[in-house]
């Protein structure tokens, strides 16, 4: 199979340059901001970032953002989020949602138009709240109260109502693929045992990841990417003492039908809440505004896998960056190991692990993505080097502008370089992008 055969196009013209960023520490679901909405996280993410780069009162071209569970009343969530800042209030804002590559994706939706010439300023941005998730109302009481509506009868009223039943009173949204009824977790166990990745490994990541996030606060990495919000100045899933022998202690969550189950509550990143932003724009829009530019967005690449198996090979669900990042190699003309740091979303420690070990893998790379070598190991010193989703949590929609945010900041520091971003989301798709400096 030939993966390459689709034509993809790296748009022609500006430079689209990386400005800042900023969030708010994430937290756990139902903890620090079970009372707290998505618009309210959202308008602090953003006003934290117009008051570190002294937007207020510009007008940019666009606001973009979005969410991956939204209430249905939030119709244009980024536009009002907008609204509540001190940004012009003659900034467009729109929302966009692709599952947790929704903070990656409103990057590419700036970028192109920046790259087009269209505007030569914007934001991406995301947000996600687990705790105050939207409930519906269950389709069994929808069906009854329109055949009470439409009831002629009181003997047809009451047998409306008394048709309804206690467990169809609500509808709540599921983190899990609407097709196989099964949850993320349990996809990606399927994919683990592929792959023969270990219980060990993934602990063995896990405590690199929160390893790694606890010495990037220590340092202050995150002093200006971050803004204190409820009371929280650091993600609180993080543990700066997690140990390896806790870490095995801990029981399988997910694929427990598996002979030998090895995702744990630990090795999985945990329901989150937060937000997150960055600021793009061209050279000369950052120069005017006498902000200077960390890195440049260069390639982006979506891909999807057909994890049903309906059209042939049934791929893993969250293998989808597997097919995207050689696609996106091919097109800048790059080879796997040509980069300075990588960051691969930590949805689960062996999605992470299993994405690493398909472009290891001889056949993978021939028979699946029609390569004539595998794209080989990369040094793994250089991958998540201050944390990722594990430690950080990972608030569906607002990953991507955490990650962008943190990497644009890595290649600054070094001053010249290389970043591949890596971000698998559910329904088998995969956001990939290059920043260099
Ligand atoms: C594209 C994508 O990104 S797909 C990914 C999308 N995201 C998801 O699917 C979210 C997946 N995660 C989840 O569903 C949940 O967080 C679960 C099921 C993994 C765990 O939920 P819970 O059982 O509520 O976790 P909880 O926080 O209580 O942790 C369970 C135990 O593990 C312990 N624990 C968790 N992490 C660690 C750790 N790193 N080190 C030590 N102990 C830990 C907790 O302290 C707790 O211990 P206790 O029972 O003694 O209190």
């Amino acid at each position: 199979m030939d993966n390459f055969q689709q034509p993809t196009h790296q748009p022609a013209g500006k430079k689209v340059a990386i400005l800042g960023g900023n969030r708010i520490p994430f937290a756990r679901s139902n903890g620090q901001y079970a009372n707290v909405s998505n618009s309210e996280m959202l308008t602090a993410a953003l006003n934290g970032l117009v008051e570190r780069y002294n937007l207020q009162d510009k007008r940019l071209g666009e606001v973009v953002a979005g969410a991956v569970i939204k209430l249905s009343r939030d119709i244009n969530l980024t536009r009002e989020c907008v609204l509540s800042t001190a940004l012009s209030p003659q900034t467009p804002a729109y929302d966009v949602s692709q599952a947790c590559g929704t903070g990656l994706q409103a990057a590419f939706a700036v970028s192109n138009k920046i790259a087009l010439g269209l505007i030569d300023s914007g934001i991406a941005g995301g947000v996600d709240t687990t705790s105050d998730a939207p409930l519906g109302i269950g389709d069994g009481l929808r069906k009854a109260l329109l055949k009470l509506n439409n009831a002629k009868t009181n003997k047809d009223r009451l047998q409306a109502l008394l048709s309804i039943n206690p467990k169809d009173l609500i509808d709540a949204p599921q983190n899990g693929e609407p097709r196989t009824k099964l949850s993320m977790g349990d996809h990606q166990a399927i994919t683990a045992l592929e792959w023969a990745i270990t219980r060990e490994a993934q602990d063995e990541f896990t405590f690199n990841s929160h390893k790694n996030l606890a010495r990037a606060y220590d340092e202050g990495f995150f002093d200006d990417l971050i803004t204190p919000f409820k009371g929280l100045t650091r993600d609180n899933n993080l543990r700066p003492d997690i140990s390896l022998e806790k870490l095995a202690s801990l029981k399988p969550v997910f694929g427990k039908k598996n002979a030998n189950p090895t995702m744990t509550a630990g090795n999985s990143t945990p329901l989150t809440d937060g937000a997150s932003c960055v600021l793009l724009g061209t050279d000369e829009w950052a120069a005017a505004n006498g902000l200077k530019p960390l890195a440049y967005l260069t390639y982006q690449e979506t891909a999807a896998v057909d994890f049903t198996g309906k059209k042939g090979v049934k791929e893993g669900l969250l293998m989808a960056p597997a097919y995207a990042v050689p696609r996106m190699l091919q097109r800048a003309g790059l080879t796997l190991q040509d980069f300075d740091y990588y960051e691969i979303h930590e949805a689960f420690a062996s999605q992470v692990l299993s994405t690493l070990a398909a472009w290891e893998d001889e056949s993978f790379c021939k028979e699946r993505l029609g390569l004539d070598k595998p794209l080989g190991a990369i040094d793994r010193s250089k991958l998540n080097v201050n944390g990722s989703s594990l430690a950080a949590g990972h608030p569906f929609a607002a990953t991507g502008g955490r990650i962008l945010a943190s990497t644009a900041k890595l290649l600054d520091q070094k001053g010249s370089g290389r970043a591949l971003i890596s971000i698998c989301a559910a329904g088998g798709q995969g956001v990939v992008a290059i920043l260099e400096k």
